[in-house]
């Protein structure tokens, strides 16, 4: 044994010596001292974890021997916990992660499980309870045995992590779920692309459902009708850990951080917990659930079981809420892994039929089924028994499936579908199948919209069918009135997706954000800089639009949350600042963040969380750091020109954009007179997109408005800027809003054509522009009122509020001529996106006309 032990460590040394010789640019010596045993089934591969040592300087023992330093598993039985209780057992993402970062990360954070004698966890423990500790790492993690939980647990909780330790960024996407849910998202999305590139025309399933239907002699008379699938797996989440845990099936469970019967937690000082559950009750309409204890935990479900679901408990919902309505609720740990090959494995199987699929997310997606249900000759439910038979063969998970004849009715099929089944919705029953359905199930439709439609009597699609669409449309909005009238009767013409083009790269942190001086958020900042860009690499991407978003302490919470280290009641606050060019560099991202920040009227102390978001993509294969760097820093040095729409800031590939300002009459007007002007273009820009209308604080006269110098302002030190900022913009730190979202190009860029309306134009220029458009045009487009509302904003942001306030008279005076209900809402959505930037740029609202004579 001792012989064959030597002659595999020699053959290792041998492999080593090679690979490092054939790969030396990709080794390093990171794992130098480090020797690993990997015990069990492991993903990745106990083979790639060998060669991940081998390249970089590590020692993989095919035995465990009294040299091994460190155990790699995934999982463990209790007994074998037991025996290597003195060892460090350890995650195979230790060693993914340290080749990631290019450093060997603490192997502390980890751990298999917790014991005595393994080095504490302190990363994750997020919430109330003591016993998620042991939660996080444990993989056994059924709620059985919380009394275990010693007292140091929740002394030792206080050393949790946060974002001003060095390792935190990597410990926190480690564990988030919402990094793990969007991250597979947009890797299944970036998947179906390239199967439909690589395709070579081939598809097997295809064959073997033909063969199905020979053998069981289906003769099914396909029509050439459209024919869409939507398809999602049952509780996702817990059907994964369900594979694992036969013994568990039928029972109430859910998925979460946490564990069911958890030792109450102590009080922790400062926490106000009646605050925050009264915001979360509004927020999340809670009526019906039971008031929650100061011990409850705040730990969310992510996925909990049908027979849960019976008891109330719904995906998203506390889980000490969900105990209150569900007390037998059993808890298992989240198994990301896993969740990741059950999709692989669900897209391979629906692949092997056709790559007419739009990706929704890691467990759901929709299929045009027509080709392959007139090649078969089956019907869609013969195909759906079929392909749902073999996903669950192939994953040990089911999947539900609808057909209808576009999205929103093949979604619908599949929510009556649910558990575990499938349901065609034929065209001849659209009608009747429509009536019963609840406005909140209809796309687009979110609290907000729903308790509109509430107040209007309207719950279902019948009682939205009685409104005629100019009705809808005037109490909605041109688009959302069309989308409602449509919707409520079964019609969704939007397309299917197939190709997928990546719009934005980001990277947010809502946990553990608590800094106590500037200095601690410059460096989170960087870091965070750091992971965008890694993430940009990866896809091969760069972008022209850096946006900044934070999650603010809102004035009135308390400062301690009552989730530990949660962002409790915030407000929200977004900022955009567009570039020259497209870049995908760490300094270059973080620079800019930067910028904006010291912009932003924040405490460092207020921040509970940071988002960075990198959107107007393109590819990176020309990519150039130097020219990069020197563009912008030549940029921010000479003249500041150019400036962008809204339109772009919002994502769309560059094609709609174009697309959307050819049918623009505003546009084609003002192009007509760009091309007659011979000024260069040269502006600051802001454009903004609100949520809520901010509550004005005071409502000015453009003279009353005070300028403070942002430059100026920036450099001062942080008490003294706020001590300015008191003075001088006394309502400065409520200015922002919950929702508001505010878009600010106040970066140069070197465009020289800028396919923004009005970026070269007087304000009597605009003034005359927007007579014509009023008094030529029936009906205001939609992207002309967004290119107008872009103008004005541009213009508070510069600080030129008389030009402004100009225009938007002019515009009343029209408007109010024309005695049109769909102008008079234009001028209402412009005149909303204006106040709620003048909240931001100024702290208070302009005195604006908002009546007209003649309401229609
Ligand atoms: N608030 C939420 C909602 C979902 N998810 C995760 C867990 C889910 O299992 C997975 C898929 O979400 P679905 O909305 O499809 O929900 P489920 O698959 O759990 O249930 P259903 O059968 O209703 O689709 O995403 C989450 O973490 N947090």
């Amino acid at each position: 044994m001792a012989a064959k032990k030597a002659k595999l460590q020699e053959q290792f040394s041998e492999d080593a010596a090679k690979e490092g010789g054939s790969h030396s640019n990709a080794g390093s010596s990171i794992f130098q001292g480090v020797a690993i045993f990997v015990n069990g089934y492991t993903v990745p591969s106990a083979d790639s974890l060998r060669r991940m040592m081998m390249l970089h300087g590590g020692v993989y023992h095919h035995y465990q021997t009294d040299k091994t330093t460190h155990i790699i598993a995934s999982n463990l039985p209790n007994c074998k916990m037991k025996q290597l209780r003195t060892l460090k057992v350890v995650k195979p993402s230790w060693i993914v992660d340290s080749v990631r970062e290019g450093r060997l990360l603490d192997y502390r954070h980890y751990l298999l499980y917790t014991s005595k004698a393994q080095a504490r966890l302190n990363f994750g423990v997020g919430e109330v309870e003591s016993s998620e500790l042991v939660q996080v790492t444990k993989t056994s993690g059924e709620n059985s045995n919380a009394a275990s939980v010693s007292t140091t647990d929740v002394a030792e909780r206080k050393q949790s992590l946060n974002a001003t330790e060095p390792d935190f960024l990597s410990e926190f996407y480690s564990h988030s779920r919402l990094h793990h849910i969007s991250t597979m998202g947009a890797l299944f999305k970036q998947y179906v692309t390239q199967l439909r590139e690589q395709s070579d025309g081939r598809f097997p399933g295809q064959e073997r459902l033909q063969e199905w239907g020979r053998r069981s002699n289906s003769s099914y008379n396909v029509s050439s009708e459209k024919v869409i699938m939507h398809i999602d797996m049952d509780c996702f989440f817990v059907s994964v850990g369900l594979r694992d845990r036969p013994h568990l099936r039928g029972l109430p469970l859910a998925v979460t951080h946490a564990k069911g019967n958890a030792t109450p937690a102590q009080q922790r000082k400062g926490v106000d917990r009646a605050f925050e559950m009264n915001y979360y009750r509004q927020k999340a309409e809670l009526d019906t659930v039971p008031t929650m204890d100061e011990t409850d935990s705040l730990s969310e479900i992510a996925s909990c079981s049908y027979e849960a679901r019976k008891c109330g408990v719904k995906n998203g919902m506390f889980l000490g809420t969900a105990l209150k309505l569900c007390p037998n609720l059993k808890t298992i740990p989240y198994d990301f892994e896993g969740y990741k090959q059950v999709s692989h494995c669900l897209y391979n199987t629906v692949a092997a039929f056709t790559l007419d699929i739009e990706a929704v997310s890691c467990d759901e997606m929709f299929v045009d089924c027509t080709d392959v249900l007139q090649r078969s000759c089956t019907s869609p439910m013969q195909f759906a028994s079929f392909l749902r038979h073999e996903i669950e063969d192939k994953t040990g998970c089911t999947a539900s499936a609808g057909f209808g004849s576009n999205r929103l009715q093949a979604r619908l099929a599949t929510k009556k579908a649910k558990p575990n089944g499938q349901f065609h919705l034929e065209p001849s029953s659209v009608s009747v199948f429509m009536r019963d359905i609840v406005v909140e199930d209809l796309p687009g439709v979110g609290r907000n919209l729903a308790s509109r439609l509430h107040t209007m009597g309207v719950r279902t699609c019948s009682d939205l069918q009685h409104f005629i669409q100019s009705q809808l449309q005037k109490e909605f909005g041109a688009k959302t009135g069309n989308a409602l009238y449509g919707h409520c009767r079964g019609e969704d013409n939007q397309a299917l997706n197939f190709g997928h083009q990546r719009k934005s790269v980001s990277a947010e942190v809502n946990y553990g954000i608590r800094f106590t001086n500037q200095e601690e958020a410059v460096v989170f900042i960087k870091q965070l800089a750091g992971e965008v860009s890694s993430r940009l690499r990866k896809v091969k991407l760069k972008g022209r639009c850096i946006t900044l978003k934070l999650m603010v302490r809102a004035k009135e919470a308390p400062i301690e949350t009552a989730k530990f280290l949660g962002h409790g009641v915030c407000d929200q606050v977004t900022r955009s600042s567009t570039l020259a060019t497209a870049v995908a560099d760490q300094d270059i991202i973080a620079r800019e963040v930067l910028s904006i920040l010291r912009q932003l009227p924040v405490r460092p102390s207020d921040l509970r969380g940071i988002g960075i978001q990198v959107t107007r993509l393109e590819s990176d294969s020309m990519g150039n750091k130097f020219l990069d760097s020197f563009l912008i820093r030549g940029t921010r040095g000479g003249q500041e020109v150019g400036s962008s729409t809204a339109a772009q800031e919002e994502s769309y590939p560059q094609s709609t954009v174009q697309a959307t300002n050819e049918g623009s009459s505003l546009q084609s007007r003002a192009t007509a007179h760009q091309a007659e002007s011979s000024t260069v273009v040269q502006q600051e820009g802001c454009t903004s997109e609100t949520g809520h209308a901010a509550k004005p604080q005071s409502q000015l006269m453009p003279h009353e408005l005070c300028d403070l110098d942002e430059e100026v302002l920036a450099a001062l030190p942080e008490d003294i800027r706020q001590e300015v900022l008191q003075t001088y913009r006394p309502n400065s730190s409520s200015q922002v809003q919950r929702d508001v979202v505010v878009t600010n190009l106040k970066s140069p860029t070197t465009e020289q054509v800028d396919t923004s309306l009005c970026s070269s134009m007087t304000a009597d220029e605009v003034r005359a522009l927007v007579k014509e458009w009023v008094s030529c045009e029936d009906m205001p487009q939609s992207c002309d009122v967004r290119m107008l509302a872009d103008y004005l904003e541009r213009q508070i942001a510069s600080r030129n509020i008389d030009d402004m306030y100009i225009v938007v008279k002019c515009l009343y005076r029209y408007v109010n001529k024309k005695n049109s209900s769909v102008w008079q809402d234009a001028y209402q959505t412009i005149i909303k996106k204006v106040q709620d930037t003048m909240l931001v740029v100024y702290g208070a609202t302009l005195k604006l006309q908002d009546s007209f004579k003649h309401d229609v």
